[in-house]
């Protein structure tokens, strides 16, 4: 196991990462949580619970109040329904300012269960353990939130967990689309920050198949490192912060208009990440070699097409009310080169022009 620490201006925590790390997440969390804890809520998804729920159940055995709640898996499950119904379980089940909520899964389930966290008797401790690539991003920073139907994380805070357990073994469950939307993270990850380690990944990733051992975890503390760059320096995104949004602005507006869980994150923010290439050029005049990463993009099975359903019209309304826009100006990260990001505002024209 190894341990890289996250530090923000709110908290420092722990962030462990290793195989089988499910197995002893109970180990962890007393060494870690010296005061008692009166009860644990373990929060995941359907597909998550019938592969490890009980591996963490039984590395929990010292507690005795464990209590589960299995949402279904999928960005429709980041609802207001879901939020209401898990705070009302937490308040039947007893579960007071002592107690823990483990947020075992995905993005969704870490910010849906975050989110809980957050506001429950305002504010309990929680704990992340990802089982997916995405969640190497959404698990660190303390970014937690649930959807609207007019915007996607609109209703959320900045809350951090007490730690990270991420067990690289539960990559190997993953199907190819989650690898796909995990990955376009990753990918962004090396567009904003470090020209070097997207250079790294395109000699040493020809396909997610070979992503397992050493290499999961050399890929994955690199790219959790920027994370953990970005966020210690702006915790809660008043400038650099941002950055991390590259690709996002287009991306949310696609999973907004088609209905959250018709495409996945991921996917959705490659797309996103090939628009936002397109306006830096034309922005900067700079040469970002789009052909090539489009076709880089192909070779993973990216679809890098906007969706046809959705008009120009639709995707720019939703994009304004991105929260990076201000006053109705749609704000997007661009690229000055690779490496280097800008916030800039760009008019409506330029993107219907591009968007087609
Ligand atoms: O942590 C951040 O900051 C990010 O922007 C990371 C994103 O990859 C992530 O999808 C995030 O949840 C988007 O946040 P939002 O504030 O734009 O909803």
């Amino acid at each position: 196991m190894e341990k890289l620490m996250i530090e923000t201006s709110s908290k420092q925590y722990p962030l462990f990462i290793g195989e089988d790390l499910r197995l002893e997440v109970g180990k962890v969390l007393s060494k870690l949580l010296k005061s008692t804890v009166t009860s644990i809520l373990i929060i995941t998804d359907d597909k998550v619970a019938s592969l490890y729920l009980d591996d963490v159940k039984t590395s929990l055995d010292e507690y005795k109040h464990v209590y589960e709640y299995i949402i279904p898996s999928g960005e429709a499950s980041k609802s207001f329904q879901n939020y209401y119904e898990i705070q009302g379980f937490a308040l039947e089940k007893g579960l007071d300012r002592r107690s823990l909520i483990i947020a075992l899964g995905g993005g969704v389930v870490g910010d849906l269960a975050g989110f809980v966290a957050a506001t429950f008797m305002r504010g309990i401790p929680f704990v992340q353990v990802p089982t997916t690539l995405l969640a190497h991003d959404s698990s660190v920073g303390g970014k937690v939130a649930i959807n609207h139907p007019l915007g996607k994380n609109m209703v959320g805070a900045f809350y951090q967990p007490e730690a990270v357990i991420y067990d690289t073994t539960t990559l190997q469950s993953l199907p190819e689309h989650e690898w796909r939307s995990g990955f376009a993270e990753v990918i962004k990850h090396g567009f904003i920050w470090d020209k070097e380690f997207l250079e790294w990944l395109k000699i040493n990733i020809d396909c997610f198949s070979k992503i397992n051992g050493q290499l999961a975890t050399q890929l994955l503390k690199r790219s959790i490192s920027v994370k953990a760059e970005v966020v210690k320096e702006d915790e809660t995104e008043k400038g650099i912060r941002a950055y991390l949004n590259f690709g996002h602005t287009l991306a949310h507006a696609i999973e907004t208009k088609l209905g959250y869980g018709k495409i996945t994150h991921g996917e959705a923010v490659a797309i996103g990440m090939l628009f936002a290439l397109k306006v830096s050029e034309q922005y900067y005049k700079n040469n970002l070699d789009i052909a090539h990463v489009k076709d880089w993009f192909e070779k993973y099975g990216y679809d890098v097409q906007i969706p046809s359903q959705l008009t120009a019209e639709e995707l720019i309304e939703a994009m304004k009310k991105d929260k990076k826009s201000e006053e109705g100006i749609i704000k997007m990260v661009l690229l000055q080169e690779v490496g280097n990001s800008k916030v800039v505002s760009v008019s409506e024209e330029q993107l219907r022009a591009l968007l087609g």
